[in-house]
């Protein structure tokens, strides 16, 4: 598929190396694909209630048929095997959609369950076969279609389910001494079957993850700073907005940070843009090293402008991650000469303290912490400066 506007997106995208990368074998990078997994999981699980309540049903109307043609020989083992086997089969994977823990390994569940109904079909066929009852092996081909494109099983799980329960027919029938020639059309068609479904359980897993990527992408697109990986200004703002009222409720203290570069229009003029843009992805790694608790994040404010919230932490935390920050960015060791702050890329921080009160908006955090930075270049650069809310 190809994606416009793909250069927008920050390079280092996951979903991105893995759009460029492809998956012909239907398999992502062992992260990815278990983010896959999870949507993949999201989208289809209605769907898969859904089919496994009418074949449910359907089990039931062939039950009620076969107990309304057959002969009492036949009728009693293949009921049994619709009601005892094949419906609780069903309903095992449908009970298993409704839980947490079984739900990730659904395709799993519902692969075993799927083969379990498939050779319970083929055993009806084999036992009105042994009564020479004329039932139709042609049942088969639905519950293998079933798999394919109705049951929520991905490609591997699907193919494997209609390739075994093939193999158990043939050699049901062979057991029971078929004639070659009808042997050989039922499995022809058969075989069909599975190679229609095959193909096509293919293309829809491969639209499924290239619509996976290309929702990522998008998201990537939305939230994140094309050049540095981090979250933007819009998307930190929502993210804001949300951890200052969970502090607000818990009345646990926030600290944002604002981080500047110190004469950055300098360094772009004397190395040049590109030189620069190298300069701000390095920063960002800094920043980004230090907001790895599940709560705290940073983000690129606009420029050579970063911004941060750390989530439940001390005044003394915060001040010791200020200063790993800035030492952090110092020891990147990159030249810059024009600076008067320092031989090398430095940065300053601006830090509001402050536990969130419900009347008082986020937007305080950041004014206060524009105070700080404002007095932390005002004091000589490189070096960060926490004010506290006076409220
Ligand atoms: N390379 C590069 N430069 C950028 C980018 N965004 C903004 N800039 C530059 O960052 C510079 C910011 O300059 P100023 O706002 O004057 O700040 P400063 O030179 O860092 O001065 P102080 O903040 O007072 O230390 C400008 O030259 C912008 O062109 C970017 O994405 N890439």
């Amino acid at each position: 598929m190809k994606l416009p506007h793909l250069d927008w997106v920050n390079q280092d995208s996951p979903y991105l190396r893995q759009h460029k990368d492809g998956f012909r074998l239907l398999r992502f990078y062992a992260d990815m694909e278990r983010a896959f997994d999870r949507y993949h999981t999201d989208v289809y699980l209605i769907r898969i209630r859904w089919a496994l309540l009418v074949a449910v049903f359907l089990m039931g109307m062939f039950a009620l048929l076969d107990a309304l043609t057959m002969p009492s020989e036949v009728r009693n083992p293949v009921v049994l095997l619709r009601l005892g086997l094949i419906v609780p089969m069903l309903l095992l994977t449908w009970w298993s959609t409704y839980h947490e823990r079984l739900v990730k390994h659904l395709q799993l569940i519902g692969g075993f369950c799927a083969l379990a109904a498939g050779l319970g079909v083929v055993a009806i066929v084999g036992t009105a076969r042994a009564h020479d009852f004329p039932l139709p092996y042609e049942g088969l081909i639905l519950v293998i279609v079933f798999f394919y494109f109705l049951a929520g099983l991905r490609f591997v799980a699907a193919s494997v389910c209609g390739w075994l329960t093939f193999l158990a027919y043939l050699s049901m029938e062979l057991l029971m001494g078929m004639p070659a020639e009808t042997l050989i059309f039922n499995c022809f068609f058969l075989a069909t079957a599975n190679v229609i479904g095959s193909v096509g359980c293919y293309f829809l897993e491969y639209a499924s993850r290239e619509n996976f990527l290309a929702q990522g992408l998008l998201q990537d697109l939305a939230e994140k700073d094309g050049l540095t990986g981090l979250l933007n200004r819009r998307a930190f703002n929502e993210y804001t907005e949300r951890s200052w009222r969970q502090a607000s409720r818990e009345q646990v203290p926030v600290a944002v940070m604002m981080i500047d570069v110190d004469f950055f229009k300098r360094y772009n003029d004397h190395f040049g843009h590109s030189a620069g843009d190298e300069a701000l992805k390095k920063v960002a790694g800094v920043l980004a090293e230090h907001a790895k608790r599940p709560l705290d994040v940073v983000a690129r404010y606009g420029g050579e402008e970063f911004i941060g919230l750390w989530f439940n932490v001390s005044e003394m935390a915060i001040r010791e991650i200020a200063e790993d920050l800035r030492r952090g960015v110092e020891q990147l060791h990159m030249a810059h000469p024009q600076s008067d702050a320092a031989q090398v890329v430095t940065i300053s921080i601006g830090i509001a303290y402050l536990t969130p009160r419900p009347h008082i908006p986020n937007e305080e955090a950041q004014r206060l912490a524009d105070v700080a930075l404002y007095l932390a270049k005002e004091n000589g650069r490189n070096q960060a400066v926490l004010k506290r809310h006076g409220y």
